[in-house]
């Protein structure tokens, strides 16, 4: 079975994505490419990125009026990314037509509470309530609105999954034991997320950023 290990390459420069890509390659399941890479290399780099061989999972979060999400995916569709994000607060109406205009091999994934938040972020815009019932209250939005899975942290997953059993549940937010959380703040280790069912483990910084990234990529995969 393939790694459910998922690299972020957030970096802005092709070079440096496919030399970093090419060296944790056997480690890793699939490639995350977001904003950062595509606002710099566009569909090119994403195309040059998928000449590796590894599944693409093309993180760029839409969310907008139904007409306009529906025509991004459109616009993206001859990427044939493995897995695509809307943002799940967009609504069932968008996240509809996201799924409907995504190619069949698409998985339309929805971000309910982005990792970086906790619940003092989340009374800030105005929504009261724990981070759980929160992101199970997306979950179920994004469910009825028959996309793929969600996008949420690893302490989330089994709750969401609860009611979802055939959903794809995708991780981030991922630290290996005592590492440096910096801007997040869900943070579980490889194993928590992939003991709570995760299908996906999305991991940046601790191999991107780590002296060794082979190395840091073979210490993740080697604890699930
Ligand atoms: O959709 C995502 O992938 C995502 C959702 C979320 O809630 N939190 C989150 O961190 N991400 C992405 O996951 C990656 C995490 O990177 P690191 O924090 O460096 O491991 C980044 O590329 C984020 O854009």
């Amino acid at each position: 079975m393939s790694s459910r290990i998922y690299v972020a390459l957030d970096l802005p420069r092709l070079d440096d994505a496919r030399a970093l890509a090419t060296r944790v390659r056997h480690h890793v399941g699939g490639l995350k490419l977001g904003l950062e890479f595509f606002c710099a290399n566009g569909p090119a780099g994403v195309h040059a990125m998928a000449e590796l061989g590894l599944p693409i999972f093309l993180d760029l979060k839409l969310h907008d009026i139904p007409n306009t999400v529906a025509k991004a995916v459109q616009s993206l569709a001859s990427l044939e990314p493995a897995v695509l994000t809307v943002h799940a607060a967009g609504g069932r109406a968008m996240m509809e037509d996201a799924k409907a205009a995504a190619p069949t091999g698409t998985k339309v994934v929805a971000v309910t509470m982005l990792t970086s938040l906790d619940e003092r972020d989340l009374a800030d815009t105005g929504v009261a309530g724990s981070a759980h019932d929160h992101v199970v209250r997306l979950a179920e939005l994004a469910q009825e609105a028959g996309i793929d899975g969600i996008v949420c942290s690893g302490a989330e997953v089994v709750a969401a999954k609860a009611s979802w059993r055939d959903g794809f549940f995708v991780v981030p937010g991922v630290r290996p034991v005592n590492g440096a959380a910096g801007d997040q703040k869900r943070v579980v280790t490889p194993r928590q997320a992939a003991d709570a069912g995760a299908s996906i483990l999305v991991v940046g910084r601790p191999i991107t950023q780590a002296d060794d990234p082979d190395g840091a990529a073979r210490a993740i995969a080697g604890t699930l």
